[in-house]
C-alpha cells in the first residue's frame, strides 16, 4: 500500500507544486490524477519516486517511509515502483528486449549490470511480458524502429519485470492518437489485475479517466479537491477541479477552492 501524508513541495524557484496532498493507494486498484495543467500532477508522481525531493510529509509504500532514505536504500526502494513516462523514456539505440531488461538492471551486481548480464530467468520472465503487452516477436527491433504505442507498451513491459508494488504511470497517452491511448490505458488496468498491484496515473484526458479508473483525484493548484469514483465526477466536480485554479490565483488568502461549500465530496483541507 502506497500512503501519502501531507505532502508539500516548494521548488527553489518558490512555486508552491504541492500544498499538503495525502492519498492511499491499495490493492489492485487505478487511480487517475486530473487536473489542470501546472496543478502538480507530475510533481507529485515525481515526489513518490523521488526524482524530486519533497519539501515535507511523509510518503510510505508498504510501510517504509521512502523519504530521506540513503542512495543505496532509495535503489532498492525504487525497484518496488515501476515507472511509465510520457515520452517512453526508452533508450532508442537499443533493441526491444535490451530495453525491457533493463528494468531488471537494479537487481543486479555493479558488475553484472556493467556486463548487461542478466540470469536466463530475467529473460524468461521479460520475454513472457513482451508477450504479454503484445510485442511478441519485436525482441531484437531496435526501439526508434516502433511506432508510439509500441514504444509505450515497452515502457510497461520494462515496469513490469522489475515486479514491483505499484506502477507510477505519468501522461502515459498524452502523445498517442485516441484509439492507441484507449488500448494502452486497457493494458494498463489489466496488468493491475494480472500483477495484483496498484496503478497511480497522471493523465489529463478526463474521458480516459473516467472510462478505466476505479478512483480518479482532483488536483488543482497544488491541493487534493476532489476524490471520488468516476460516476461521482459530475459536472459540479469537474467545475471545482478546473476552476480552482483559476479562483485561487485571484484570492488573497488562498482558500478559494470549496467555495461553493455545499458538495461533501469536495475536499476543502488536507486531510
Ligand atoms: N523543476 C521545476 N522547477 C520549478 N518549478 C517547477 C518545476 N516543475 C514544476 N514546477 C512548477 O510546479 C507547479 C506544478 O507543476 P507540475 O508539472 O507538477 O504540474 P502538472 O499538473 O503536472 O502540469 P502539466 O499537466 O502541465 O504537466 C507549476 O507551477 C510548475 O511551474
Amino acid at each position: 500500500m502506497l500512503s501519502v501524508e501531507n505532502l508539500e513541495k516548494t521548488y527553489s524557484s518558490g512555486d508552491e507544486a504541492l500544498k499538503g496532498v495525502s492519498m492511499e493507494v491499495s490493492g489492485n486498484e487505478v487511480v487517475a490524477i486530473i487536473g489542470p495543467s501546472g496543478a502538480g500532477k507530475s510533481t507529485f508522481i515525481r515526489c513518490i519516486n523521488q526524482l524530486t525531493e519533497p519539501t515535507s510529509g511523509s510518503i510510505e509504500l508498504d510501510g517504509v517511509d521512502l523519504t530521506g532514505l540513503s542512495d543505496g536504500e532509495l535503489r532498492d526502494q525504487r525497484r518496488n515502483m515501476g515507472m511509465i513516462f510520457q515520452e517512453y523514456g526508452l533508450v532508442e539505440r537499443l533493441s526491444v528486449m535490451e530495453n525491457v531488461l533493463a528494468g531488471r538492471l537494479g537487481y543486479l551486481s555493479a558488475w553484472n549490470a556493467f556486463r548487461r548480464d542478466f540470469p536466463e530467468e530475467d529473460v524468461r520472465h521479460a520475454r513472457a511480458t513482451l508477450d504479454r503487452v503484445g510485442l511478441g516477436g519485436h525482441d531484437d527491433n531496435r526501439a526508434d524502429e516502433l511506432s508510439g504505442g509500441q514504444r509505450q507498451r515497452v515502457g510497461i513491459a520494462r515496469a513490469v519485470v522489475q515486479r514491483p508494488k505499484i506502477l507510477l504511470v505519468d501522461e502515459p497517452t498524452s502523445s498517442l492518437d485516441p484509439e492507441t491511448s484507449r488500448a494502452v490505458m486497457q493494458l494498463l488496468t489489466e496488468i493491475a489485475a494480472d500483477e495484483d498491484i496498484p496503478v497511480l496515473i497522471n493523465i489529463h484526458e478526463v474521458e480516459l479517466a473516467l472510462e478505466y479508473a476505479d478512483r480518479v483525484v482532483g488536483l488543482a493548484d497544488g491541493r487534493l479537491v476532489f476524490e471520488g469514483s468516476p460516476s461521482d465526477l459530475d459536472e459540479n466536480a469537474r467545475d471545482t477541479i478546473y476552476r480552482a485554479t483559476a479562483e485561487s490565483s485571484s484570492d488573497p488568502d488562498g482558500d478559494a477552492e470549496g467555495s461553493n461549500g455545499t458538495d461533501p465530496r469536495m475536499i476543502t483541507e488536507s486531510r
